[in-house]
């Protein structure tokens, strides 16, 4: 990457910056190939952070289905986060797992369900078999009492469990439905695929491990047993273990990354997988290094600049993040590793220039905690309009959940130290609601930006990608107006 004017003296932020389009020999931007250069390989450079109010199975399993990946808290039970990683490892790689009920199932319960899957439905099962299809709309204006088999739909398109994406997307544009349902040969459940879905498949390939099974990663924390969760979390089948703390450039983080390396390195020798690790959070070169020396093989990138933090303001600690991941991902690179670009991404721009500035994949949080799969209960506000609750993991909230086991004095002490918001309302966007919806966006627009570099990978992107520095109303110039002026 260059600038076009040469390197500032001056730290950066993603909208102090531009990209020039540069002559380009991409015909179509479906010719980019997206694979994170991180070392993981996934087909989509995004992962998922991880953040109690946005990352769960079901988030997990929907992005890792569509090339990205998804990382468990640290704050979840061992038990919770082993039964995420299981179901995780179970669920299809084509079709989504839907929520089910029983015909039995009365509107009131089945209601607060439907919204947790994009796809709209519950499917009602007799046993494992579908009988029925039940949306919001087929219970509207019915007593709540009443059974979900009296407003289900039955008419249903069923089709075989081996079916591809292209086969299921004939069938339902042929009998112009929306959503089939996949079963294997005793008629029971597997999953279910919309069109979007069908068409989804063709276009993103999932992120799957050596068995062919969705990955899914999962954090520990530097306070407490971190080597014995590192070990209960391999052996759950975590794909990639994530040790992060506001500050990771302090002791504790390298001395933790030293025993959970020993403890990778001896899972990798009885079981032949090396899980990667990744450190952070760190905004400079030494920080970077720190970590890789310690055994980190991706460092995490960012202090400050995520959407529930409060630290900038409260400490003034921090570094404007196009700078802090151009510098750390440059020092990451001269020894062979990577960076993921952590926090601060608000539109598909952001994560196109983490990329061009050298990230091997973009993390982001809050932007997905406004969307049916993130862990939160859907809300609506005095408007109607759909809302979750988000919470930083360094809020007087998360410290007061992380810090249950502690006595009354050392939680009251904790909890001085709040660095995150405790509670936001991210609203769902009426045209993408869902996170796949997001990551169509993310992704075209970060496909076009490498055709407009004349790119095709995403190292290529980072190679050619040519960065100028804007005003205040060069930002302001770019933004599209929704109303006349
Ligand atoms: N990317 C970012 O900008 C930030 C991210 N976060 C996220 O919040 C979550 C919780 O992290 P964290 O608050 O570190 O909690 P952790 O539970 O990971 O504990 C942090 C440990 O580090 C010690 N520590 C020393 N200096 C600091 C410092 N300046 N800030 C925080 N801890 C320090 C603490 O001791 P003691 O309590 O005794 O001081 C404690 O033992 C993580 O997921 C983290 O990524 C939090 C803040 C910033
Ligand atoms: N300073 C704080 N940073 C936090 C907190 N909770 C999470 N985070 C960091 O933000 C990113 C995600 O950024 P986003 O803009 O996409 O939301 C996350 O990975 C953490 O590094 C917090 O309470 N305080």
């Amino acid at each position: 990457m260059r600038f076009t004017t040469g390197k500032p003296e001056f730290d950066l932020t993603y909208d102090d910056v531009f990209m020039s389009p540069t002559r380009s020999s991409v015909r179509s931007r479906m010719d980019v190939d997206l694979s994170s250069t991180d070392g993981l390989g996934l087909s989509t450079p995004l992962v998922v952070a991880n953040m109690t109010a946005i990352s769960g199975r079901r988030m997990a399993e929907t992005v890792a289905r569509r090339g990205a990946v998804s990382i468990i808290p640290q704050d979840l039970s061992l038990q919770a986060a082993g039964t995420a990683i299981e179901r995780v490892k179970r669920a299809h790689t084509v079709f989504d797992t839907p929520i089910h009920v029983t015909p039995d199932t009365i509107v009131a319960d089945a209601l607060p369900l439907i919204p947790k899957r994009a796809h709209g439905v519950a499917v009602v099962l007799e046993g494992r078999r579908p009988v029925g299809l039940v949306s919001a709309a087929d219970a509207a204006g019915v007593d709540r009492f009443v059974p979900v088999h009296e407003v289900m739909t039955t008419d249903l398109t069923l089709v075989p469990s081996d079916s591809t994406a292209g086969e299921v997307f004939e069938t339902l544009t042929d009998s112009r439905r929306k959503i089939a349902i996949a079963v294997d040969e005793a008629g029971d459940l597997v999953g279910v695929l919309t069109t979007k879905g069908a068409m989804r498949s063709a276009i993103y390939s999932p992120s799957v491990d050596a068995a062919g099974r969705l990955r899914i990663g999962a954090a520990v924390g530097i306070s407490g047993e971190a080597a014995d969760r590192a070990r209960a979390l391999l052996a759950a089948g975590a794909d990639v273990l994530v040790m992060d703390t506001a500050h990771g450039h302090q002791d504790r983080m390298l001395e933790t990354l030293v025993a959970v390396r020993a403890v990778r390195d001896e899972h990798a020798r009885s079981g032949g997988v090396r899980v990667p690790l990744v450190g952070g959070n760190v905004v400079t070169a030494e920080g970077t290094l720190d970590l890789i020396e310690a055994g980190a093989d991706i460092v995490k990138v960012g202090v400050g600049p995520g959407a529930m933090c409060t630290t900038r303001m409260q400490t003034g600690v921090g570094r404007p993040q196009f700078s802090a991941v151009l510098d750390c991902a440059a020092a990451a690179a001269d020894v062979g590793k990577a960076i993921w670009a952590d926090g601060g991404v608000r539109h598909p721009r952001d994560v196109a220039l983490a990329l061009a500035a050298g990230a091997g994949a973009v993390m982001i949080g809050s932007w997905f905690a406004g969307t049916h799969e993130s862990t939160g209960t859907l809300m609506h506000d005095a408007d109607g309009r759909a809302y979750k609750e988000s919470f930083g993991m360094a809020s007087a909230r998360a410290v007061r959940a992380r810090t249950q086991q502690q006595t009354f004095f050392e939680r009251a002490r904790a909890g001085l130290f709040e660095e995150g918001i405790s509670s936001s309302r991210m609203y769902l966007d009426p045209a993408r609601p869902g996170v796949e919806d997001l990551m169509d966006f993310i992704t075209s627009g970060v496909r076009s930006s490498c055709t407009y570099a004349g790119a095709r990978t995403l190292s290529d992107f980072h190679a050619r990608a040519t960065i100028g520095v804007q005003s205040r109303s060069g930002y302001e110039e770019g933004r599209p107006l929704h109303s006349s002026w």
